[in-house]
């Protein structure tokens, strides 16, 4: 198949085009470049540019490459930034993704991957979040992530187009240093930052109810999210008509002050971290159920959190090589 991968000039979209290549799959990346960079699009894979908003060129796109899947990734992410501009949130990531949609179902497109999140399952109150924990979505971009599931189940289930939501988790690490994530928004990248500085790192309240007071979360390689695309894809191809939701995750919590202690080691900067208030609107833990991937498609995380922090910190390196400890 030809697999058309929006935003696969990103941090998370460029180890998807690898793993998806890898497995002898061809691709095209769509992207606006607003946060992706060219560079980080292998030789030999086209690049086009362009919005998800403009469903002319997508239309051109998918008829001149003989495009049969899509995978949707490109989108804004940024929590506190949805809450900020929420029209513009509901724009690029539920309005492109509608006019894309539009354009696939008039192409002949048989399977449609959609990048969402943990983040439209809100403030889960149980101890592993599985595909029917309830989604209350606490910000504009998990209501966009949450109206984009529907949309694409809708689309599926009118036009028989297979398609699969993949609900990631935190995700983090890279494949090599030069596709590692440039933003500094996630707890690892905003340590590493610190760290940087000679600066102690800062953990976002450790009065919540958890083992040892900070948050818990479930972190995922970016490796092994980019397989699980892989897997879903050929469970798409071999089954046509699946109507997938799946958590990407390890199913493994590790609390805040866990993942500092292994930022520590793993760098050799050690700093006692600085506690201050909650960051408003963080949930005390969410961690995936992971059983429903691994009964569907057999898949299963393989990196630990040691090799998400070992591999981010060579990428930050790259960009930062004072951050270096003799
Ligand atoms: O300097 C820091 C940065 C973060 N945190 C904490 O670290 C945890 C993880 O934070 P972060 O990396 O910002 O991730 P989340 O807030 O869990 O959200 C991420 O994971 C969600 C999916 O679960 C996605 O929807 C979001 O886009 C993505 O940012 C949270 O408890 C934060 O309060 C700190 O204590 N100190």
């Amino acid at each position: 198949m030809t697999w058309l991968i929006t935003g696969g000039a990103g941090y998370i979209g460029a180890h998807v085009v690898r793993a998806m290549t890898r497995a002898g799959e061809r691709a095209v990346v769509y992207d606006d470049l607003s946060t992706g960079d060219a560079a980080r699009v292998p030789d030999g894979i086209p690049l086009v540019v362009g919005s998800t908003l403009d469903g002319d060129r997508l239309a051109r796109v998918l008829a001149e490459h003989e495009v049969t899947g899509v995978v949707h990734l490109a989108a804004k992410k940024q929590v506190g930034e949805s809450v900020d501009q929420p029209l513009r949130y509901y724009r690029e990531n539920v309005e492109g993704l509608r006019v894309l949609l539009e354009a696939v179902t008039a192409a002949d497109v048989s399977a449609f991957v959609f990048s969402s999140s943990a983040a439209v399952y809100g403030m889960p109150d149980v101890d592993l979040v599985t595909e029917e924990t309830p989604c209350m979505p606490m910000s504009p971009y998990g209501e966009t992530k949450l109206v984009g599931e529907w949309l694409v189940r809708a689309t599926g289930r009118a036009t028989g187009l297979s398609t699969a939501s993949l609900r990631y988790f935190n995700v983090a690490g890279a494949a090599s240093p030069e596709l590692a994530d440039t933003g500094v928004f996630n707890l690892v990248p905003m340590v590493f930052e610190k760290l940087t500085e000679n600066a102690a790192p800062r953990i976002f309240g450790d009065d919540y109810p958890t083992p040892d007071g900070t948050c818990i979360r479930d972190y995922i390689h970016v490796v092994d999210l980019a397989e699980a695309h892989v897997a879903t894809a050929r469970a798409l191809q071999s089954s046509p008509g699946l109507d997938l939701t799946l958590n990407i995750g390890r199913g493994e919590g590790v609390s805040v002050r866990e993942m500092i202690d292994t930022i520590a080691a793993v760098t050799g900067h050690h700093h006692v971290p600085t506690v201050t208030p909650r960051r408003p609107g963080d949930p005390a833990r969410v961690v995936a159920s992971a059983d429903r991937i691994a009964t569907e498609l057999g898949w299963k995380a393989r990196h630990d959190v040691h090799d998400m922090i070992a591999s981010a910190w060579q990428g930050w390196l790259r960009h930062h090589p004072q951050a270096a400890r003799d």
